[in-house]
């Protein structure tokens, strides 16, 4: 299925964001630290707000769910002015997201989770469905984690609960600010593969804030780059603020490893994937070596019953063993299709190996990507632009 069929065809949920003229003057300061900003954000896309620090972007983020109150301008949420309106009754349709996901220690995840539900005045059991199937949604397994305490979960597990306790009243717009600055950087790439699936599912409108340009260009429909004011420098596709940056500033703020960036624009769905020889676990070991040496290959990536990797041992180990074994190598480089190129070659650098595992649906086996093809891509990259 080709890119803009996949978009045609999203699910929209979400609603229509218009600024304008929203201002906010803090007491004391000689100049607005958000100067009559227009903007608008269309249903269901994610839009990335990036920007150097103090230019007014978490300002701005918190005056559209009235954390901060503005000095001046309108706020829409599609056709209706909220600017007026009451603030709680305003966030009861505006998911928060922010780092470490802002749970409360003393709460479990379950009970986190149905904050808001209960505000709302849902009875228990809906409120405890609506729980699991949340914690389903951001890949917790309700039964293990929802009577946890946030301190009993990593950090990556409990921005995934952030998440889930943002969605829990199916809110259509969602606020994220900075949601995967604490976490270490291939969690956050998890995360990041998360949102995207979860959003293609939703399709809510989303504003993130947030200081990684690289990120900016993996979640983003559309980046907004401001300077000192909030001041819209540029507002357009990820591609092409790559492309043509709008101002020397931009230029600047993209960076210097514009081409390296274009690997953050190369999803690894894009690329051939190579098909691995498989083999499941409990499998005659004979016959698989078979296999994979009919077939040229050193490599056989072992897959658990429902077709997920466990492992990526060579010929030579299975050669070894009688049956294919099934312990589950925990420094298994693995990345998603949505993943960028940047994100699988981080992995590999990580794992120190030469390739990655691509899983695909359920986390099964999609096929496996070597660090040759990234390099590769780099290389047409570099081609590109000085052709
Ligand atoms: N409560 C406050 N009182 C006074 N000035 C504030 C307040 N909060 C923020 N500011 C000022 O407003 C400007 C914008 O701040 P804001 O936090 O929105 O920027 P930002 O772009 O999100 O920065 P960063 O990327 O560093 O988080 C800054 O100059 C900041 O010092």
């Amino acid at each position: 299925m080709s890119e803009t069929t996949v978009q045609d065809q999203r699910t929209v949920s979400g609603v229509a964001i218009r600024l304008e003229g929203v201002t906010k003057r803090y007491p004391g300061q000689q100049k607005p630290a958000v100067d009559a900003v227009d903007l608008e954000i269309a249903a269901g896309e994610t839009v990335m707000f990036v920007g150097p620090s103090g230019c007014g972007k978490t300002t701005l983020l918190k005056m559209l769910n009235r954390l901060i109150e503005p000095s001046g301008g309108k706020i829409f949420l599609g056709d209706e002015d909220v600017t007026g309106q009451d603030p709680d009754r305003l966030r009861r349709r505006i998911g928060y997201v922010i780092q470490a996901g802002g749970l409360f220690p003393h709460m479990t995840v379950g009970t986190n989770i149905g904050i808001v539900p209960g505000m709302l005045g849902w009875d228990k059991k809906k409120i405890a469905e609506r729980t699991d199937e949340l914690l389903d949604l951001v890949g917790l397994d309700p039964e293990v984690y929802r009577d946890r305490y946030p301190k009993e979960l990593s950090g990556g597990q409990q921005q995934r609960v952030g998440v889930a306790r943002a969605l829990a009243a199916d809110p259509p717009v969602l606020l994220m600010d900075e949601p995967f600055g604490a976490v270490d950087p291939i969690t956050r790439q998890r995360l990041q593969d998360e949102l995207l699936r979860i959003q293609e599912e939703l399709g809510k409108t989303i504003v993130f804030v947030t200081h990684d340009f690289d990120e900016a260009v993996k979640l983003g429909d559309k980046i907004v780059v401001f300077d000192v004011g909030a001041r819209v420098v540029q507002y357009d596709t990820p591609e092409a603020i790559l492309a043509e940056p709008a101002e020397d500033y931009v230029a600047d703020f993209v960076g210097a490893g514009a081409t390296l960036k274009q690997l953050t624009l190369t999803r690894v769905a894009d690329t051939e994937l190579h098909t691995p020889i498989t083999a499941q676990v409990g499998e005659d070991s004979a016959a698989v070596v078979a296999r994979a040496t009919e077939a040229g290959e050193q490599y056989v990536v072992v897959t658990d019953g429902r077709g997920r990797p466990v492992s990526w041992p060579s010929v030579a180990e299975l050669s070894r063993t009688t049956s294919v074994p099934g312990t589950r190598d925990d420094r298994l480089p693995v990345v998603g299709l949505r993943s960028t190129l940047n994100d699988a070659l981080d992995t590999m650098l990580a794992a120190s190996q030469g390739g990655v595992v691509v899983t695909g649906r359920r986390d099964s086996v999609a096929g496996v990507l070597v660090v040759e093809q990234v390099m590769a891509a780099i290389q047409a990259t570099r081609g590109e632009t000085r052709g």
